[in-house]
């Protein structure tokens, strides 16, 4: 799992107890799991076809750095299946992890499901290149 952006717990992002609001942990993870699905699969006509389970396991405050942390599970014939863990950058501890998120490509006319053309073993090629290219070290 790759941990490839980070966000800021700001005010408007709490709920009525002070601590990260679970429907804005869930649009970040839609988020953040679709450009993950997008840069994969080189197609921004992807849509969100489900959400499996998902648990909450710490709370994150205000002021928290949270990153996202993103992998792929499956690789359908228009589907990808992803799965987001974010957790607390300093401290590490889980705040949520959503197993099972499905994105579908579409055309964008009909709007219809449509084969995007790869396989985990061409994904994983492309990221190991993607890494390459970074020059990270
Ligand atoms: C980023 C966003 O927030 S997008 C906004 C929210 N999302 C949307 O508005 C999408 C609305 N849904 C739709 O338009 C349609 O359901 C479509 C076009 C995505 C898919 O239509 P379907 O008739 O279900 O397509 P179809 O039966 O061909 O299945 C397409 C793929 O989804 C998979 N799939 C279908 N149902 C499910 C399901 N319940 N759970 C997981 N995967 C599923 C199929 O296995 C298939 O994958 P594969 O081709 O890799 O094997």
């Amino acid at each position: 799992m790759r941990f490839l952006s980070r966000r800021l717990v700001m005010p408007n992002d709490l709920n009525y107890a002070y601590s990260l609001f679970g429907g804005r942990a869930l649009q970040w993870i839609d988020e953040e799991a679709a450009i993950y699905a997008i840069c994969q699969l080189e197609s921004n006509c992807l849509v969100t076809k489900h959400i499996g389970e998902i648990s909450f396991e710490a709370p994150a405050m205000q002021g928290d750095v949270v990153e996202f942390g993103l992998e792929t599970k499956e690789v359908g014939r228009t589907s990808i299946t992803v799965s987001c863990l974010v957790r607390n950058k300093v401290t590490k501890k889980t705040i949520c992890f959503a197993d099972d998120i499905v994105f579908v490509k579409v055309d964008p006319k009909s709007r219809k499901a449509v084969a995007h053309g790869k396989t985990k073993e061409m994904l994983v090629k492309q990221t190991i290149d993607e890494v390459k290219s970074l020059n990270l070290s």
